[in-house]
């Protein structure tokens, strides 16, 4: 996710398996989750912190700061790496740096964003990639060591139709298991508890009940995901209720409606493509070489939802190699 956030690969992966991990991608990471726990415990508390720098504000300040400075550095090694190119290629009429485009360039290049918002956008695409996708990469793996069953399932799907082979677009395209997996990993999980929020803007009438302009309303994805009306034993992990022809079409969309874990409308999530992609082929390329197993203390694990949906304790996996 670096990789569109800030045009390079930041290193995270190679730096947690080091003894010496950098210390300012190890602040980085941290800063970005203490940003999302105290986001998340802010909506569930007296908003004190409107009126006085409580301890969670100040908390939350200074992850914040880290967060924002830390990204502000990797947009401006950015700009740097741009305006050397621009020298290099001085005469050209193009206007362009280089033959690659990329968000972070466009935008630069563009210039009518200020910095600040720059640095913004480009840390809440960041977000979105470091914890949401791989939140949800260990729930799916979680869900598949417990069912050990639907894992072999999904691995003969990978290996016939990839095999060894690179993934490619239309390999994607041939997976409905796996979509039905990720399908259900979101409806048995939801990242975001509450869901997506949204402000009435005029009276509105639901149901009976009336809903005065100016209220935020939440989706609640939790309650009807889990919600047998609409699934049959919704505590099971089953993705074959997503598989086409398992319900009528009707049921299905009424289903589908119930787990919208990237939003719907105009504000939807905007790296959902791009989120979906990575958990895509982050599971083949993961199953093509393991079978994960967790371990026995891990079954009773439960999401405690800050934010988003975290283990409420450590989920240990093996990963044994196929
Ligand atoms: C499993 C992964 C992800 C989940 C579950 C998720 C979920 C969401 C949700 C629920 C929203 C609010 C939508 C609404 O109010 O209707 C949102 C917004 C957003 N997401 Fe994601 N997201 C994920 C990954 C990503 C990634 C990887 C990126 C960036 C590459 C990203 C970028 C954004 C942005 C920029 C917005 C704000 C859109 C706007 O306000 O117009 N998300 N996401």
């Amino acid at each position: 996710n670096s990789v569109v956030a800030f045009d390079k690969k930041i290193g995270f992966l190679q730096s947690m398996g080091k003894s010496d991990p950098n210390p300012e991608l190890q602040l980085f990471l941290r800063s970005i989750s203490r940003f999302m726990e105290l986001v998340g415990q802010s909506i569930y508390t007296v908003p004190t912190y409107k009126l006085w720098r409580t301890k969670l504000y100040t908390e939350f300040e200074t992850a914040a700061d880290n967060v924002y400075r830390i990204s502000e550095k990797y947009v401006d090694e950015a700009r740097t790496e741009l305006e050397n190119q621009r020298n290099l290629t001085e005469g050209s009429q193009s206007g362009k740096f280089g033959e690659e485009q990329t968000i972070l360039r466009f935008l630069i290049q563009n210039g009518r964003m200020p910095n600040e918002f720059i640095v913004n956008f480009m840390t809440a695409l960041l977000f979105g990639g470091v914890e949401q996708v791989s939140q949800f990469l260990m729930w799916m793996f979680w869900l598949l060591g417990q069912s050990p069953d639907k894992q072999e399932k999904l691995h003969n799907e990978i290996k016939t139709n990839i095999g060894d082979s690179p993934v490619t677009v239309d390999t994607l395209g041939h997976l409905p298991y796996l979509k039905a997996c990720v399908k259900e990993t979101f409806r048995r999980i939801p990242p975001i508890a509450t869901g997506i929020a949204r402000k009435i803007l005029e009276d509105t009438e639901i149901e009976g009940y009336q809903i005065p302009k100016g209220t935020f309303v939440f989706f609640g994805n939790n309650t009807l995901s889990m919600s047998e009306e609409y699934f049959e034993n919704p505590e099971d992990f089953l993705p074959e209720r997503w598989l086409q022809g398992a319900h009528d079409p009707p049921t299905q969309r009424l289903m589908g409606l119930c787990v919208l874990p990237f939003g719907l409308g105009k504000r939807n999530c905007l790296g959902r493509r791009f989120a979906e992609q990575e958990i895509h082929l982050a599971a083949i390329k993961i199953l093509q070489k393991f079978h994960v197993e967790i371990t026995d203390d891990c079954r009773e694990v439960r999401p405690a939802y800050t934010t988003f949906a975290v283990p409420d304790r450590p989920i240990k996996f093996i990963f044994n190699r196929r």
